[in-house]
This record gives C-alpha cells, sequence and structure tokens, in this order.
C-alpha cells in the first residue's frame, strides 16, 4: 500500500474514535488494507511445530514459593528455568482469585462494547494521561500494517487514579484488581532475584515492582483472520508482563525459532520476562518475541497485560546490568539508561522493531 493512502487511511480510521471494534460494528465484510499484513508473515501464520514438538510453556505452581525452604527452592529453579530458556511461563495458585480475575475480563468488555459516545472521550494516544483508550500504539509511527486490535491503558501504580477518573463500568475492579497484583509482582520479584543469585528483595529494591500499566485489550471477532494479526510479533517493553487471558486463545511465543501456543489454563496467569527485565539481567533471562494471531472466532477476545514498569510516566532511574552479575567473562552487555530513554525508544518505531539492541554495548 502507498504510503500516502495508508497515513490517510490510518488518520481517518484514528478520528472515528472508535477503533477496530467501530469498523465491525459498522458491518465490514471485508478489512481495510491498512490492516493487512505482508505475505511473508502470513506464511508464518500457516507453519506450526512439527507434531513430534509439540510445545507447550512450563506452568509453575506458585503455593511452594511461600512454604518451606526446599518447595521454595524448586519453585524459585523452574522460574529461573523458564525465564532463562522461554522467557514465558503460567502461574497457578498465585493469590488472585478466580472471581477477581473473572471481573477484571468482565469490566474490559464492558468498557469496549459500552456506548461509544462514552468511550470516545478516552480517546487519546497522550501517555502524560493516566487513562488513554486508542487503537493501534503504533498506528502514526510506520508504515507497518495495523492489528485488529484496541486497547484501554491505566497507570495504576505507584499513584492509582482517582476511581472518578476511571471508566465507571471497570474503575472498582481495576483498583482492586490492581492492588493483588502489586502482591503478586513483588513476590514474582523475591523469586526472580533468588533465580539470579541474588538476595530476594533485590529487584525490589531496585524499583522494579513500583510502577505498573495495566492495557484492556479487546480483540474483535475478524471477518478476515487469514490476512491480519491480533498484535504483530513484538517484545514487552517492562521488567515482567502479569497476563489475564480468557479463554479464546490466540497468543503465541518464538521458542527455538518455532511458534507456540501459549494456551489458555484455567484461573492461571501466563508471567513474560519484559525488555527490562533482560537488559538487568544482561541477558540472563530473555524478554521472548510473541504475538497475538487476528481472532477468528465469533466471540471477542479480552486479555489484560499488565506491564511493570513506569513506561512514559517520569522517572530519574538509572538500570543498566547489575553489577553483582558481572564478571571478566560476564561484561556488560548494555549500557546505563532510564526508563523514560528506552520507552520513548520503544515508542518512536513499530513495535516489532526490538527496542533492547539500541542499548548493546
Ligand atoms: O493479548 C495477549 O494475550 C498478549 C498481548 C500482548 O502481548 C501485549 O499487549 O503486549
Ligand atoms: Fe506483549
Amino acid at each position: 500500500m502507498e504510503s500516502s493512502d495508508r497515513s490517510s487511511q490510518a488518520k481517518a480510521f484514528d478520528e472515528t474514535k472508535t477503533g477496530v471494534k467501530g469498523l465491525v460494528a459498522s458491518g465490514i465484510k471485508e478489512i481495510p488494507a491498512m490492516f493487512h499484513t505482508p505475505p511473508d508473515t502470513l506464511t508464518s501464520l500457516k507453519q506450526t511445530a512439527p507434531p513430534s514438538q509439540q510445545l507447550t510453556i512450563p506452568t509453575v505452581d506458585l503455593k511452594g514459593g511461600s512454604m518451606d525452604l526446599i518447595s521454595r527452592r524448586s519453585v524459585v529453579e523452574k522460574i529461573g528455568d523458564a525465564a532463562e530458556r522461554w522467557g514465558f511461563f503460567q502461574v497457578v495458585n498465585h493469590g488472585i482469585s478466580v472471581e477477581v480475575m473473572e471481573r477484571m475480563k468482565e469490566g474490559i468488555r464492558r468498557f469496549h462494547e459500552q456506548d461509544p459516545e462514552v468511550k470516545k472521550r478516552f480517546y487519546s494516544r497522550d501517555h502524560t494521561r493516566d487513562v488513554l483508550y486508542y487503537s493501534n500504539i503504533d498506528l502514526h509511527t510506520c508504515n507497518k500494517a495495523a492489528n485488529w486490535r484496541d486497547t484501554l491503558a491505566c497507570y495504576m501504580a505507584p499513584d492509582p487514579p482517582k476511581l472518578q477518573d476511571l471508566p465507571a463500568v471497570c474503575g472498582e475492579i481495576m483498583m482492586e484488581y490492581s492492588k493483588q497484583l502489586m502482591t503478586l509482582g513483588e513476590f514474582l520479584f523475591e523469586l526472580l532475584s533468588e533465580a539470579l543469585g541474588l538476595n530476594p528483595n533485590h529487584l525490589k529494591d531496585m524499583g522494579c515492582a513500583k510502577s505498573h500499566i495495566m492495557f484492556g485489550q479487546y480483540y474483535p471477532p475478524c471477518p478476515q483472520p487469514d490476512l491480519t494479526l491480533g498484535i504483530s510479533k513484538h517484545t514487552d517493553f517492562s521488567f515482567i508482563t502479569i497476563l489475564l487471558q480468557d479463554n479464546i486463545g490466540g497468543l503465541q511465543v518464538i521458542h527455538d525459532q518455532c511458534w507456540v501456543d501459549v494456551s489458555p489454563v484455567p484461573g492461571a496467569l501466563v508471567i513474560n520476562i519484559g525488555d527490562l527485565l533482560q537488559l538487568i539481567s544482561n541477558d540472563k533471562f530473555i524478554s521472548a518475541e510473541h504475538r497475538v494471531i487476528a481472532n477468528g472466532s465469533s466471540e471477542p477476545r479480552i486479555s489484560m497485560p499488565c506491564f511493570v514498569s513506569t513506561f512514559m510516566k517520569p522517572n530519574p532511574r538509572i538500570y543498566g546490568p547489575i553489577k553483582e552479575l558481572l564478571s571478566e567473562q560476564n561484561p556488560a552487555k548494555y549500557r546505563d539508561l532510564t526508563i523514560t530513554e528506552f520507552s520513548n525508544t520503544f515508542r518512536s518505531q513499530t513495535i516489532s522493531h526490538p527496542a533492547l539492541h539500541h542499548f548493546r554495548i
């Protein structure tokens, strides 16, 4: 598609302020050209791992993490192994009730399915706001194919917005879910610190667990799911991401050069290592590339990744590879940076372009 056509289509789409949900509501049977994914990516959608390699990402039962020393060591080992080899794992017995998770997903659905005039008031790309709704974070930063997904983004920690500033249909549950996530996040950072051979508080003391931004993702049914993606291949900009997904499926991660499904496990949360933790762990943990295929079912797919990071909020703190992990054999692979610097790089390019390599020494 010509780049001038692409940008005028993107502008007109943005001005509707109703995202891809609005396109579906208008009854379209064919998706607009700006959503068409290039043929080489479409080919990779059809390539699955051979049956002999039917791989699944590890699931870790966190119950043992707060029990005796031996059980804790085994949980730490499993998490460390998953963070090194996959960058992705699921957790069960994580302390957040199924009831709260269900209410959270229902809240996201209500936000995206409410009267468009109410939803439009939140439409913005301005990340100095605490609460914003948009479609395609990189819609105007590049010429890449747009994705079949809309997003509600809320900066929830350390300074949660006032309840009246959050969307009425999901504000209360967001507050509650965010508090519980904070506790889970701190626990995960303890286990991840231990897995790096550091004292349990190391990552928390570096401020890694302090801030998070919650994204309410909505993937409406797509009339031509073979032509586009829910979200293109990318890595996350966070330290870690804690992901709540419904049972539709479609999330995939690259492992040993193959796309592997991250199939929904009832009651589980998906944890993935983000770029910032890969950087401070000096590549010990990996921020794996992942994507979501377009939703071909008749129901919307709902997910809520919670990115543990300050992202676009001011943060003067400097991060670099953790000194205790470095040696002559393992010199620093990245230069020091602020999260703002990292996030600006992430946002200035297409999400499919890895931001981390800009900071490699
Ligand atoms: O919706 C999902 O399952 C994952 C979304 C994702 O990877 C992201 O928003 O960064
Ligand atoms: Fe992601």
